[in-house]
């Protein structure tokens, strides 16, 4: 294993050949994948406590009553716990106002048990999120969405790298190896994953296009991509004649759907036509979303490490 994402490759192979038999794209499967990152991050956490004494710990602020935001912030500790590190929850009424947001953010970056510190979005109307996200001590900021490590992400120096967008590159490295001078389109301009996933992508040198709202021949645009991620929040956008053959296609949308009494989350991408004509492609769900929280437990340990002066942990950062 040398660096992010090789290891799943074996049981890739064999899915491979089962989906190739099919005529069907392969599916990369992020929940295994999320799975092995987790238990390198709990090895690392064991070395750190024998070693050296240290718990990395993890804050999660929540505020208000957000269904969604509940279940990923209750996944996000349960998570932290298992992997043998110390979870701080913070859950705020909806109404919190700005200040005492961020007093709570001040406090949790001077506490020496945190060494990251997450606010989960999206927050109220009446908070300022780029400024609670920019109070945020940038060395603690696992979630790499304070405008120093946007820069610095930007200016190709260390930097904490946004979970979701790492998560995709790990999936993309472990099925592509290289992907130096690929054509990538990222479809959706968000600062969370849409802006730093082009510039991990650039960093790769693949050659990068996004496209949005106002992109005009969006299906010429996207014909051309050896590797398309989809970020814009809209279920099925994608289909699979917007595809180049072979593409790999990596499906950041999470979107509950509802049909008849039930309800089932789908992604950007209309999965069956995608299937037929993709390469490989991640499913919704089980593709990037538990990437996402893998990638947060990796930031936390990379935070610990730094902060503490110690080697970052192999095959966990960029
Ligand atoms: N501060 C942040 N807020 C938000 C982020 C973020 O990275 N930082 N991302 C999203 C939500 N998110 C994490 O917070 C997240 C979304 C989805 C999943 C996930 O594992 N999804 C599963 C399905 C889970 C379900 O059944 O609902 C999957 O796709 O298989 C994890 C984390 C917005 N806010």
């Amino acid at each position: 294993m040398t660096g992010i994402g090789t290891e799943s490759s074996a049981m890739e192979s064999a899915r491979m050949t089962q989906s190739e038999a099919a005529g069907e794209a392969i599916l990369l499967d992020g929940k295994a994948f999320a799975a092995t990152i987790r238990t390198r991050v709990a090895d690392h956490v064991s070395r750190l406590a024998a070693d050296h004494g240290i718990v990395p710990g993890l804050a999660v602020v929540l505020v208000g009553e957000d269904p969604a935001s509940q279940v990923y912030v209750r996944m996000k500790g349960k998570q932290t716990r298992e992997a043998g590190m110390a979870s701080f929850e913070h859950r705020l009424d909806a109404t919190v106002s700005q200040a005492d947001l961020l007093d709570l953010v001040r406090q949790l970056n001077v506490d020496p048990a945190v060494h990251g510190i997450l606010v989960q979005l999206p927050l109220p109307e009446q908070v300022d999120t780029g400024a609670v996200l920019d109070a945020i001590d940038p060395a603690k900021d696992v979630d790499g969405f304070h405008v120093s490590n946007v820069g610095r992400l930007g200016a190709g120096q260390k930097a904490m790298v946004p979970c979701t967008p790492l998560g995709c590159l790990m999936l993309l490295r472990d099925h592509l190896g290289s992907l130096s001078g690929l054509d990538a389109v990222v479809l959706g301009r968000s600062n969370i994953v849409g802006k730093p996933m082009a510039q991990l992508l650039l960093r790769e040198s693949c050659t990068v296009t996004i496209a949005h709202s106002r992109t005009r021949d969006l299906a010429e645009v996207t014909r051309r991509a050896d590797i398309l991620v989809a970020a814009v929040g809209r279920p099925g956008m994608v289909t699979g004649d917007m595809l180049k053959p072979g593409a790999t296609v990596i499906d950041v949308g999470i979107n509950r759907i509802t049909e008849g009494d039930a309800t089932r989350l789908v992604g950007d991408c209309d999965f069956a036509s995608c299937r037929e004509v993709a390469g490989a492609i991640t499913p919704v769900p089980g593709g990037v979303g538990p990437m996402t929280i893998a990638c947060l437990l990796a930031n936390t340990i990379t935070a610990c490490c730094r902060a503490n002066g110690l080697a970052e942990p192999e095959g966990l950062t960029l």
